[in-house]
């Protein structure tokens, strides 16, 4: 980092897909520690936003991280300044041992990481042999979460890690966002209010393509009339994904 600016900024970003206006001016800033959660119903632009952010859609605005302006930059110039990207169907090769998985992340030039990624998800080491698409769902997503920690960053973009999961599992990726947090600030694209409230320190909170709330995460999840103004839930109903959607080991089930 190299300075007290934020890590993160995005300014005025708008995103036209198909004729459509999906982003309309969307600015937030994302501070250089901890997590901040990013917010909304469905469709309102969350994942657009982070595609924004690393170049994966066209836009206009302007994106500076880490002081320096990257709006310009392609996205392979933008991840390999140290933003490392756990799409949300995770992005791993199922067919492939959780140690090939961790490989063919790496990024030339190193270093990586193995070291970290272990000492975070030990789980990782031990499983090593095994076919990833074997892994519990909570484990894949260790899996994806290690691969962007396997690089040097100093951003980690998460989107909706606990989608399709089950209770239970949510609580182990959880785990898994808070130890990644400790190391590497995380943009964390969530719905699931239970896991915002246990790892999040700022909310940013979107509604069709615009920023409509920005502030300490907890404060938001404090006012359960504007967090239902805003997201459309109480909180109380809000964190329980369908357990339908994986199998009693926490399996994707198609
Ligand atoms: N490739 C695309 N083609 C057409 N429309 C798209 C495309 N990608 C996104 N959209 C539309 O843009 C809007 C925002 O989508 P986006 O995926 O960013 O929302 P989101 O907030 O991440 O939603 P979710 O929580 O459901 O993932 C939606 O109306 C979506 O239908």
């Amino acid at each position: 980092m190299t300075g007290a600016g934020p890590l993160l900024e995005a300014a005025d970003l708008n995103v036209w897909i198909e004729g459509s206006h999906i982003l309309q001016g969307v600015s937030f800033t994302m501070p250089e520690r901890g997590v901040t959660s990013l917010l909304g119903r469905n469709g309102v632009g969350k994942t657009t936003t982070v595609k924004a952010v690393l170049g994966l859609v066209p836009r206009a605005g302007r994106i500076a991280f880490d002081g320096a302006d990257i709006t310009a930059a392609p996205t392979h110039a933008i991840v390999a300044r140290g933003i490392g990207y756990v799409p949300e169907d995770r992005g791993i090769f199922a067919a492939l041992t959780v140690a090939e998985n961790l490989r063919i992340a790496e990024r030339r030039p190193g270093p990586h990481r193995y070291d970290l990624v272990h000492e975070l998800f030990p789980e990782l080491e031990r499983r090593r042999d095994q076919p990833a698409g074997t892994l519990s769902g909570g484990q894949q997503q260790m899996l994806a979460i290690g691969r962007a920690l396997l690089n040097d960053n100093r951003l980690l973009i998460v989107d909706e890690p606990t989608k399709g999961l089950a209770p239970r599992i949510v609580r182990e990726v959880a785990d898994a966002v808070a130890r990644a947090a400790e190391r590497v600030p995380v943009l964390l694209v969530e719905q699931n209010l239970s896991l915002v409230r246990r790892v999040a320190g700022d909310a940013v909170v979107l509604d069709a393509g615009r920023v409509v709330h920005t502030g300490p995460a907890a404060d938001l999840l404090d006012d359960a009339d504007r967090v239902r103004e805003l997201l459309g839930v109480s909180r109380a109903a809000a964190p329980a994904a369908p357990a339908a959607a994986t199998d009693t080991e926490g399996r994707p089930t198609p």
